[in-house]
């Protein structure tokens, strides 16, 4: 019987988390401890750390010298290793399997273990994730110096996208050259994905192949994806992470050639370009300078959603609280619409046999307005939402914030997503791993 302790790395654009796992090969990964800082793009970022289910540490400011994912990742390894009470990681040598999220992994439809080839292959993939993959790469050096008894392992956001049909990947473009320089829709967030179409089928008590969903994945990044029996069907993401809905510094879908009137310079190479990473203004402003930071101010959409629902009529409220009401409310009611957009579309595309609308991610987790809003406005496709339910607190894995209506009405549930589980599972099944 093969034993391993298993980090899972999970660098998203606004955070790193890492999970620990003893994990056996074949079996369900068990949880140890789970480290992670959040806020890295609306500063000071915050350190959170639980161990055996309890909170050690609850939110700790870390301003010192966190400059990005790799810093944090750091931290959050060194926390891991001095903590007295995790026998399980005494020194780094502990330590048998690194999951690590690659966002784009471009053809690849498995995850990899990590070796020169396969590195130099996904450096190759860092500017169609400029936000992601060369951060996550800078994590998979640290831990290969940091962590020599490791196997480090990659797995891929855009693998469960494998399926979607080619009529809906193809842009409609010159196919030599979309063949030749790989251009496609991809589709990210599908470690996420994968978590939440089992874990909601196991709750709707469905056949893994039977079961027909629209799931949110709203973070930081966003993300729709139909899911069709079972499979990825289409979402919102495309080539990058860029497409599809908004998001924290993103701009998501606009019209392609408002690249064009931006600005007189955005088709240059950004400042930020480095041996690593070829970035242009435009891509740089899109991904880094838009979304709600660029309307409102500030990423954290919790923020946006207190501000939003506040009164900006009280007799005491000034010009200042006036703007910020008028601006976060732009900024919800903006996404309200995007998101409604793509379900829309994605009922149409799933031809109406729709079992549950799914929601999840930092925001679809826990913002109970957001789903609210969302489920109000598409009513009209048989969604409904349990007002009191859909306002307490989320426990459990999966919750239904719907209203219970008849057999043939579609349901509503929050999955709270687990990528880092999700990782650990998949390298557990996998002997070349071990
Ligand atoms: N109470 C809340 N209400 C609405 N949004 C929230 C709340 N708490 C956190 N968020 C949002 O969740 C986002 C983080 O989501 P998460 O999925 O963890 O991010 P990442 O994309 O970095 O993985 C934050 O940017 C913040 O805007
Ligand atoms: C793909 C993506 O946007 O991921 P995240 O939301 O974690 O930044
Ligand atoms: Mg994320």
């Amino acid at each position: 019987m093969k034993k391993k302790i298993a980090l899972s790395v999970n660098a998203g654009s606004s955070s790193v988390k890492v999970s620990v796992y003893d994990v056996e090969f074949g079996q369900a990964p068990v949880q140890l401890a789970e480290a992670q800082i959040s806020g890295l793009t609306s500063p000071p970022p915050t350190l959170k750390y639980v161990r055996d289910g309890k909170t050690v540490i609850k939110a700790k400011e870390v301003d010192d010298n966190i400059e990005g994912q790799r810093d944090a990742f750091s931290l959050l390894l060194e926390t891991l290793v001095e903590d007295e009470d995790l026998p399980q990681i005494k020194s780094k040598e502990d330590i048998g399997i690194v999951c690590h999220r690659i966002v784009h992994g471009g053809d690849y439809s498995k995850p990899q273990l990590i070796s020169n080839e396969t590195y130099e292959h996904l450096e190759n993939l860092n500017d169609l994730a400029p936000l992601h993959n060369a951060n996550s790469l800078g994590i998979v050096q640290l831990c290969i110096r940091a962590l020599p008894t490791a196997n480090n392992v990659a797995c891929f956001d855009s693998q469960f996208h494998s399926t979607i049909p080619e009529h809906i990947r193809t842009y409609p473009i010159n196919r030599d050259i979309a063949r030749s320089n790989k251009l496609r829709k991809y589709g990210f967030h599908g470690i996420s994905y994968a978590f939440i179409t089992r874990s909601a089928t196991e709750f709707l008590g469905k056949e893994p192949d039977e079961v027909n969903m629209i799931a949110l994945h709203l973070g930081s990044g966003a993300s729709a994806c139909a899911i069709k029996n079972g499979k990825s069907w289409d979402t919102s993401m495309g080539l990058t992470p860029l497409a599809g809905l908004p998001g924290a510094t993103r701009s998501g879908s606009v019209d392609p050639s408002l690249v064009f009137h931006y600005a007189s310079d955005v088709g240059k190479l950004s400042p930020a370009s480095t041996s690593e990473l070829h970035i242009s203004r435009a891509e740089e402003i899109l991904n880094k300078e838009s979304g709600w930071k660029a309307l409102t101010g500030t990423t954290d959409f919790g923020k946006i959603t207190s501000l939003a629902f506040s009164s900006s009529s009280s007799s005491s409220s000034s010009d200042d609280d006036d703007y910020d009401h008028e601006v976060m409310k732009l900024a919800f009611d903006l996404f309200v619409d995007r998101i409604c957009g793509f379900i829309g579309s994605y009922y149409v595309s799933l031809r109406g046999k729709v079992d549950a609308l799914v929601f999840a991610g930092g925001i679809g987790e826990k913002s109970p307005q957001l789903r609210a809003a969302v489920v109000d406005q598409i009513s009209c496709l048989g969604f409904q939402i349990d007002d009191e339910v859909n306002n307490n607190e989320i426990r459990n894995v999966v919750e239904e914030v719907g209203k219970k209506g008849g057999l043939d009405e579609p349901r509503v549930l929050v999955v709270q997503t687990d990528e880092q589980f999700e990782m650990a599972r998949a390298c557990a099944e996998d002997a070349e791993f071990w």
